[in-house]
């Protein structure tokens, strides 16, 4: 059995002509231990989808199975990385971990807590830090202490919401292999949202595209065949590499393309530069047009 399911789902916002249709006959299967990258274009739906899997919203047709059960609301099986941290300003990076420690073992003594919060904050690289505000830290360390908060209720899943889309590009790079190398030593189910196809390739197994909205759907699996540790510095050079980023790239194209003669909406495109814009298929694209993807 998969570990989680998504079987026909659609949800729209609003009534009447306000109404969006968000996300349309979503299908996505994600099995146990392994982990997914969903790229997607800016306000294609994201969010909500991640949301339904958190159990904050609910699908208006289909359905979301964990383990075979409907899902019916949040829980300890699955922790959220989101973009913005989501701290409490006012408590230390410990009382922050405590929080959700206390949420989900709430019997345990004050030392194995204590014991927890050191190996989590530890695992994160943030001992040093474990008593400062997070008014103290860089946006980098922040989103460590939201990893960390999140892995200390040990949850089965794992949800991030583009969770490294607001650090420059050292933090982000370092973060990514900090997270992938958690994820390697235990092998929670990860669901990963980006609009960086590079970091969907350097962290999972399997990539797939969401559609453009309004009524996005998903796109092809894209799987990831490249050994780990995948360091972008290495792969760069790595032909399946050049090829899957540009498969990637040429489908993202492609369907953004098909989706920009709609007036409802822009489009932009998921952060990506092509490393071989030779072999891209242009099609029937004109040369200035060329020139404004890259
Ligand atoms: N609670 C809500 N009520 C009404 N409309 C909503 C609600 N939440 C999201 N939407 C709309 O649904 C669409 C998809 O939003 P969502 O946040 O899921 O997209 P996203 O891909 O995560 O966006 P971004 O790339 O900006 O993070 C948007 O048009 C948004 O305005």
């Amino acid at each position: 059995m998969a570990y989680l399911e998504l079987k026909n789902v659609s949800k729209a916002y609003g009534t009447g002509k306000d109404r969006v249709e968000v996300l349309k006959d979503i299908n996505l299967t994600i099995e146990e231990g392994e982990f997914v990258a969903i790229v997607g274009f800016t306000g294609s739906g994201k969010t909500t989808l991640i949301n339904l899997i958190n159990g904050l919203e609910f699908p208006d047709e289909g359905e979301v199975l964990l383990q075979g059960k409907p899902i019916t609301g949040p829980g300890p099986d699955r922790g959220v990385v989101f973009q913005n941290y989501s701290l409490l300003p006012w408590l230390t990076v410990a009382q922050n971990i405590k929080l959700a420690i206390d949420e989900v073992y709430p019997s345990a003594s004050k030392k194995e807590k204590k014991e927890m919060i050191e190996k989590y904050v530890g695992m994160v690289h943030l001992s040093h830090a474990i008593d400062k505000l997070p008014s103290e830290l860089s946006g980098g360390m922040r989103q460590r202490v939201s990893v960390a908060r999140a892995l200390a209720m040990n949850p089965k899943m794992l949800l991030m919401d583009e969770p490294l889309s607001a650090l420059d590009a050292l933090t982000r790079g370092t973060l990514q292999e900090e997270i992938v190398n958690i994820w390697g030593e235990d092998r929670k189910t990860c669901l990963l949202i980006t609009n960086d196809v590079d970091e969907g390739i350097v962290m999972a197994d399997r990539i797939i595209p969401l559609n453009p909205g309004p009524e996005a759907t998903l796109g092809p699996n894209f799987k990831v065949d490249l050994a780990r540790p995948r360091v972008i510095a290495e792969i760069n050079k790595n032909d399946t590499y050049k090829h899957l980023r540009n498969e990637i790239l040429e489908y993202l194209i492609a369907v953004g393309a098909s989706r920009s003669g709609q007036k409802t909406t822009q489009y932009e495109l998921p952060d990506l530069k092509p490393v071989m814009p030779g072999r891209i298929k242009w099609g029937l694209r004109k040369k200035k047009e060329k020139l404004e993807y890259f």
